[in-house]
């Protein structure tokens, strides 16, 4: 059964061990047991699954996965937290816990995080990588996205982040929030928002609203990107002004690799207007265009 999880639990909980919630590693906890028990049903946990959850926290969410999931591998990079976490979880035999910041850097996880998932996954017959987090907001980007290049396909990914985050996860071209990351999330996944959740439903309130958004990767559609960095790197690098022309942006992102007239070239073979905007392309087109410059250019990084 699960602890609840209440304002006043974890204040007395926290001060037992002497913390105080620390904004900077994005110590927001989930004090409505129903939304973490939201989190866990969107994630249909089964005996294939091996999750990731980054942001152990109290141990809430990963308490209740554990009983559905082949193994939690739960990460928290706070060492009070950690120990006490695991006061609640000794009894499961499938949870890994690290006490480790999750990303080595803004692009790659920790190695620890990565062997124990690998571990897991080898472990598990015919499993299944999730990733289930109330993860903490000034990290959840990197998490995401890196989850996308790293060496463990995920199935798909269940978290709850910023709300603005989140809508720009599911944009769709033309709107406001459309950009990189809607493209680097749709060209490979199903996104959705499963839930809007107001500032009052965590303790300490953050300052903005959240969302539940849930991830499922599409395996044909990522085997159609084919070099996975690069497409990545070229979103990101025509997106950075999103709202120029398109012959503006390509021309400043290839200038040391295409001449005017390759980028002329390829622009035309696309049938792009001139007056062609980076926020108006959709995900397919921008797949074709990528490929096009990846056969000419194939050494270009951004
Ligand atoms: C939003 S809280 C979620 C806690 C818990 N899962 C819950 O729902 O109540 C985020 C947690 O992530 C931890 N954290 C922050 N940055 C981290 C990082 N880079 N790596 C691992 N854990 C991190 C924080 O200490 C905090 O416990």
């Amino acid at each position: 059964m699960a602890e609840r999880q209440t304002k006043s639990y974890l204040m007395h909980k926290l001060r037992e061990i002497g913390v105080e919630p620390n904004s900077r590693h994005g110590q927001n906890f989930l004090i409505d047991l129903n939304l973490v028990e939201l989190i866990a049903r969107s994630a249909d946990l089964g005996p294939r699954d091996v999750v990731l959850e980054i942001g152990t926290g109290t141990g809430s969410l990963t308490e209740l996965m554990a009983p559905q999931a082949s193994h939690v591998i739960t990460v928290e990079i706070d060492a009070n937290l950690y120990e006490l976490a695991s006061e609640r979880l000794l009894r499961f035999d499938n949870v890994t816990q690290l006490q480790v910041d999750a990303l080595r850097n803004k692009g790659s996880f920790a190695p620890e995080v990565l062997e124990a998932v690998g571990d897991a996954l080898r472990g598990t017959p015919d499993s299944r990588l999730k990733l289930v987090a109330n993860l903490p907001y000034n990290v959840a980007t990197p998490i995401l996205s890196n989850l996308l290049l790293c060496d463990y396909t995920p199935h798909s990914m269940v978290a709850t982040i910023q709300k603005e985050l989140a809508d720009r996860i599911v944009a769709e071209p033309w709107s406001k929030d459309y950009g990189a990351l809607s493209i680097w999330m749709q060209s490979q996944a199903t996104t959705e928002i499963v839930r809007v959740m107001s500032p009052k439903v965590f303790w300490p309130a953050p300052k903005v609203e959240s969302a539940i958004v849930k991830i499922v990767v599409d395996p044909e559609r990522r085997a159609a990107i084919p070099d996975l960095k690069y497409f990545q790197q070229i979103v990101r690098a025509l997106f950075l002004h999103r709202r120029k022309f398109l012959r503006a942006n390509v021309t400043s992102a290839m200038k040391r690799h295409l001449t005017k007239e390759q980028v002329d070239a390829v622009l035309d073979e696309m049938e792009f207007a001139d007056d062609a905007r980076t926020e108006q392309i959709d995900i397919a087109t921008m797949q074709t265009f990528t490929e096009k410059l990846r056969q000419l250019a194939p050494d270009w990084t951004l």
